[in-house]
């Protein structure tokens, strides 16, 4: 396990883009290799369907392609279903599990996120799991705690070489244009880390804290200044290569 880990500014497309959208990668590896030394390590996780044409599009260059989920199973009878040694197969690096979207959308629990992150493990993948509690949660004066359960269920037990890499994405600031305050994020990355450290001592220490939700080029530098912030999930400011490059340059 490295010390110190690059940040990492991930891109999450969802369920946006066709074939015309490889123009973007295009565009990214372009301005990545243009600026040169850039400190972070860059990730996009376009739909499945443009899994691999996305990583051939991302040869010769820094950027990395990410599943947005993955089956906990290898193979087998799961219509629809993608394993995470497909998407390894089709050119990721890393995949994204316990999205709010899928918690939400297909009832998926802190045991199945855990199951998923550990066929991604398996296969090879770093997963990236998120947490991250809603309004409600919020306002009740319970998301500490909430967050601290999905941290606690949704990790395998061991990691072994790979790094642990949680994002933080309150649910009421996902596609919302609101952002926490910088003291909220603080805090609950400084809980996660606590908990990660009590867990996993020092691969716990380096694991990569990410903040979702709301990341423009407006708000970027800001939030990855933050204590305990290594990094960004990014959604819709994700899908024009110019606005996702401002945020990978403010970090
Ligand atoms: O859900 C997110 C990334 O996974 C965040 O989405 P937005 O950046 O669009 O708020």
């Amino acid at each position: 396990m490295q010390e110190r880990l690059r940040p990492l500014i991930a891109g999450n497309w969802k369920m946006n883009g066709t074939s015309a959208a490889l123009e973007q990668i295009a565009r990214l590896k372009t301005l990545l290799g243009e600026a040169g030394n850039i400190d972070s390590d860059v990730l996009v996780c376009p739909p499945a369907t443009l899994l691999e044409r996305a990583s051939q599009r991302a040869q010769g260059s820094a950027l990395r392609i990410g599943g947005q989920d993955c089956h906990a199973n290898p193979s087998g009878a799961h219509t629809g279903d993608v394993s995470a040694s497909m998407l390894l197969d089709a050119g990721a690096s890393h995949v994204i599990v316990g999205h709010s979207e899928r918690r939400a959308d297909h009832g998926e629990t802190s045991e199945t996120v855990r199951a998923k992150a550990a066929a991604a493990l398996a296969a090879g993948l770093v997963p990236i799991i998120c947490v991250g509690e809603t309004e409600a949660e919020r306002l009740a004066g319970t998301a500490n705690q909430v967050v601290g359960e999905q941290v606690k269920f949704s990790l395998p037990e061991t990691f072994g070489e790979t790094p642990i890499i949680v994002a933080y994405e309150p649910v009421w600031a996902i596609g919302t244009g609101r952002t926490p305050t910088i003291d909220d994020i603080a805090q609950m990355h400084a809980h996660m880390r606590q908990l990660l450290v009590a867990r996993f001592g020092k691969a716990g220490e380096a694991a990569l804290l990410l903040y979702g939700g709301s990341v423009k080029p407006s708000n970027a530098e800001e939030i990855l200044r933050t204590p305990n912030v290594n990094g960004a999930l990014v959604g819709g400011a994700s899908l024009l290569a110019d606005d996702f490059f401002s945020i990978i340059v403010a970090a």
